[in-house]
């Protein structure tokens, strides 16, 4: 297979030692015994890099082949450096595309240096710099012009080059089309590909599970502690709120493991008064973790769940200020396995937008979730791909760059059964404890609360992950179980004891009021008046830092004529 480790004569031009792989023996499996292991993953990483090139390759219109494998290390102890080159020219005049994949967890540039430094519009233009962070992949056209700064600690990298007959028709199409994809283009991506597991190895999560009689809530805890990367860092608030009969129901061997990182409180199935009164419970059980997280009592959970959603919140443009939201993909219990990666999952999902789709006979917000095409009229379009063509420059404007580098989607809204958030936001926008039996109308009202007080919600593109042996299966961050017909429901209860909308009881009557508050705060007609914990600024309130009026438009919804907006692409 490859020759071995060679270096450039002139070191002060270039200073790494360099293995090249034949890209097809690669593939091919005809290496040594004690190599194959760094092979396997070697392959994984280049397939890889080949479905973003492949990616390309359909979106121009040229093709691509892979030649050349090679693996570089800078070894960081004399400012190694590689000077400004071109990677194709008369030597190597088919060479098209450079795709780089860097291999360095725990880099930091400010003391070890090492950027790639790119003049993707010649030499007049400015350059672009980018940090060669773990996992990261860079993508650039081999006639531009590039050098690596001097390191100052081991820097390895992956590169593939992509040869085509016509370099030069490849990088005018480059130029020429801002890579506006096309559905079908775009839903071969593979998803983000710069995800990068430089690791936050400190915070903690908090994880909010409120579970109204549900048989599930268990499997939902093994799945979360089972599947982090960092189980000890996660810690769980469980309100069970269960019957006399259905004792025996959370089977404790499956939490067995983490039973000291679980919380728990138990009410009465009858004293329920509905999830946000349940959540506002739940978040006295914080005890400062660093991260809040909000979910259902069923869901699962994709392998390194917990660092992966680290990594995405460090990537929005105000970590601090950031909510990641999504309705979940469904998952069925009966098809759980090990993976539970099924056929369907290799198929590259886009993101699930989030919308006011109605108002509801109550007056309440009803959010739907969709998941993305150009022609869903809900959809907010994703990012363009020309960040994989130039290097990943900084456009100056950082929404525009977390939507283009990291797959990161603004949100409308936010979905209550899934929230990431540093945990400052339970400060910030409590659970309101005094929306009684409200069930829909709190994500809506939330999410006004939020982002009147500057919160960014974000959502994401399904991610290509390696999973085991599958490397690319999308194994989705998280999964939620949407059918109810398995467990009772606080609403089927509810309804069952008389508290039905017609119902004058108790309960009606609670209900309407807490409607009326909804209404009241997000300024809908029908609302009532606002005591001081309600009004602008109040603890439940609105937030002062964006108007009601920006978040209408933001969300498409006219709140103050009681009407749903149309929404354009
Ligand atoms: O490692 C990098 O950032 C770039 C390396 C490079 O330019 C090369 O090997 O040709
Ligand atoms: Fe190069």
């Amino acid at each position: 297979m490859g020759s071995g480790v060679t270096s450039n004569k002139d070191k002060s031009l270039r200073g790494d030692q360099l293995r090249f792989f034949n890209a097809s023996s690669l593939a091919q499996d005809s290496c040594s015994h004690s190599e194959l292991p760094h092979i396997t993953t070697l392959r994984v990483l280049k397939r890889r890099l080949d479905s973003v090139a492949s990616f390309m390759s359909h979106s121009l219109g040229v093709p691509l082949v892979a030649r050349s494998v090679q693996l570089a290390r800078y070894a960081g102890t004399a400012g190694e450096r590689y000077v400004k080159h071109a990677d194709s020219g008369p030597s190597n005049p088919t060479r098209t595309l450079t795709l780089l994949l860097y291999l360095n967890p725990n880099w930091d540039v400010s003391t070890m240096g090492g950027q790639l430094r790119l003049w993707p519009s010649g030499e007049d233009g400015s350059p672009v710099e980018v940090e060669p962070l773990m996992d990261r992949l860079v993508a650039f056209s081999s006639a531009t012009l590039h050098e690596v700064l001097p390191s100052h600690a081991p820097r390895s990298a992956l590169t593939v080059w992509y040869h085509s007959p016509d370099p030069d028709a490849f990088r005018h199409s480059l130029a020429d089309r801002a890579l506006r994809p096309t559905i079908e283009h775009w839903r071969s991506v593979p998803a983000s590909p710069f995800l990068y597991l430089h690791p936050d190895t400190t915070s903690r999560i908090f994880v909010s599970v409120p579970a109204y009689r549900d048989l599930d809530v268990h499997s939902t805890l093994a799945s979360l502690f089972g599947r982090a990367s960092n189980p000890t860092r996660v810690f769980a608030g469980v309100l069970y709120q269960d019957a006399p009969e259905d004792a025996g129901m959370h089977d404790p061997t499956l939490i067995e493991s983490w039973k000291g990182q679980v919380r728990t409180r138990t009410w009465h199935a009858r004293d329920a008064q509905g999830p946000v009164v349940a959540r506002s419970e739940v978040a006295t059980m914080w005890e400062g973790e660093e991260y809040y997280m909000q979910i259902d009592s069923h869901m699962r959970f994709g392998k390194h769940w917990d660092l992966r959603l680290l990594d995405l919140i460090r990537r929005c443009p105000d970590p601090a200020r950031s909510v990641l939201t999504t309705y979940p993909p469904n998952y069925e219990p009966e098809a759980e396995t090990e993976n539970r990666a099924t056929p369907s999952d290799c198929v590259a999902r886009g993101p699930v937008i989030l919308y006011v789709s109605k108002l509801d006979d109550n007056g309440m917000p009803r959010v739907s979730g969709r998941v993305f095409t150009l022609s869903n009229p809900h959809a907010i379009p994703p990012p363009p791909l020309s960040n994989l063509l130039n290097g990943v420059s900084g456009s100056g404007d950082p929404q525009r760059d977390a939507q283009r580098q990291y797959g990161l989607l603004p949100s409308r809204l936010a979905s209550a059964g899934f929230v990431f958030a540093p945990s400052s936001i339970l400060n910030d926008v409590p659970a309101d404890p005094t929306l009684r039996h409200l069930f829909f109308g709190e994500e809506t009202l939330w999410s006004a609360r939020a982002w009147t007080r500057g919160w960014d919600l974000w959502t994401w593109q399904p991610a290509a992950w390696p999973v085991r042996s599958e490397p690319f299966k999308l194994d989705d961050l998280v999964r939620h179980r949407w059918s109810r017909s398995y467990r009772r429901t606080w609403v089927g209860d509810v309804k069952d004891a008389g508290g039905t909308d017609g119902d004058n009881g108790q309960w009606s009557k609670e209900r309407t009021a807490t409607h009326a508050v909804v209404k009241a705060v997000l300024g809908m007609p029908g609302g009532s008046a606002l005591d001081e914990e309600h009004a602008l600024g109040g603890v439940y309130g609105l937030g002062t830092v964006r108007s009601m009026e920006d978040f209408g438009s933001w969300s498409a919804v006219d709140f103050a004529r009681g009407q749903v907006k149309a929404l354009g692409v």
